[in-house]
């Protein structure tokens, strides 16, 4: 047997492939691929638009495999370099999957959904995933509205879930599974994401900044890792908070630094519990004046 033929043989039965998860901000996408995973590894808050890199979350399932990949959202009201970046990287990635996860919110289908229709691909399955279907109490309503929806696109297949409250995701990943390709696992099985301790806590620190600055948050914000090294068991982590204003730094600071402290206190207790070790954390903040609009300075930071 060629290895070729071997591994056919042993991938009869077995789907892996890639699923992306794109919707308008705040529909629920982070949520629910945290809950289909099992692992925060992708960050949620309240605020729109926290989500900035392509997170790759993995489900393993005996006869198949999802690798799922965490698109940000549009957005309309903010213009700029940043803003490009992100709606080519939405592009991108729907190009380079087997499945699409179109997410909506019950009971809300706005102009901010519809902006998105004419991005889905043609030739890859969309599924319509209707979330939050626990704020959908009409059942008849609820299935009114997927009609009305359903007449503006030709979706694969619909599933109503609750991300918040992890309901009906297996019937939602049994509609999946079919439209991934027959495949071996690209990931051992007990991989969550292929993404680096060095990103995650990047981005512990940057869910923890939209949780503590909610709005008064500078949207030109940026959290580097510059430096993460293992000292035995312990980890030391160097993380710079950058912003374009001085004034941006004192509300990031705090008065007497509280706010400073209790964003890097919780973030090291959140990369202790990830990480399952000792964590040495300092975090400062930076001004980087005009970076929001310096293509050059998005590429440095991998989110070209
Ligand atoms: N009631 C209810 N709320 C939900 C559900 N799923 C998500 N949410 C809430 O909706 C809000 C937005 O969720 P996210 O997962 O951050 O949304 P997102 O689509 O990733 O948002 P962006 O990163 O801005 O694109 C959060 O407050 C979630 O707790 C659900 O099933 N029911």
């Amino acid at each position: 047997m060629t290895d070729n033929e071997y591994q056919e043989a042993g991938a009869a039965g077995y789907h892996c492939g890639f699923v992306a998860i794109v919707g308008r901000p705040n529909v629920g996408k982070s949520t629910l691929m945290n809950h289909l995973i099992g692992q925060k590894v992708s960050i949620t808050s309240k605020k729109a638009q926290t989500t900035r890199h392509r997170v790759h979350g993995i489900h393993t399932e005996p006869d198949a495999q999802f690798v799922f990949v965490d698109t940000p959202g549009f957005q309309t009201h903010h213009k700029g370099a940043l803003n490009e970046v992100l709606n080519r990287s939405v592009k991108e990635t729907l190009g380079q999957v087997d499945c699409v996860l179109f997410v909506i919110e019950a009971m809300r289908w706005t102009g901010a959904d519809r902006e998105l229709l004419p991005l889905l691909p043609r030739n890859t399955p969309v599924m319509l995933v209707v979330n939050k279907l626990d704020k959908a109490k009409d059942r008849l309503a609820l299935s009114e509205f997927i009609d009305t929806v359903r007449q503006d696109f030709a979706f694969a297949d619909v599933e109503v879930v609750s991300a918040k409250h992890g309901q009906r995701l297996a019937e939602l990943l049994a509609k999946v599974r079919p439209t991934l390709p027959e495949s071996m696992p690209l990931y051992p099985e007990d991989m969550v994401t292929d993404k680096s301790e060095r990103f995650l806590a990047g981005e512990i620190v940057r869910e923890k900044l939209f949780r503590y600055l909610g709005e008064e948050l500078p949207y030109s914000m940026n959290v580097e890792v510059e430096q993460f090294e293992l000292d035995g068991a312990l980890r030391r982590i160097h993380v710079a908070i950058l912003v374009d204003k001085e004034g941006q730094k004192s509300i990031v600071i705090g008065k007497g630094g509280e706010k400073l402290k209790k964003i890097s206190t919780e973030a090291r207790l959140d990369m202790e519990k990830l990480f399952d070790g000792k964590v040495f954390l300092q975090v400062w903040v930076k001004v980087k004046s005009g970076w929001a609009d310096d293509v050059r300075f998005l590429k440095q930071f991998g989110l070209d």
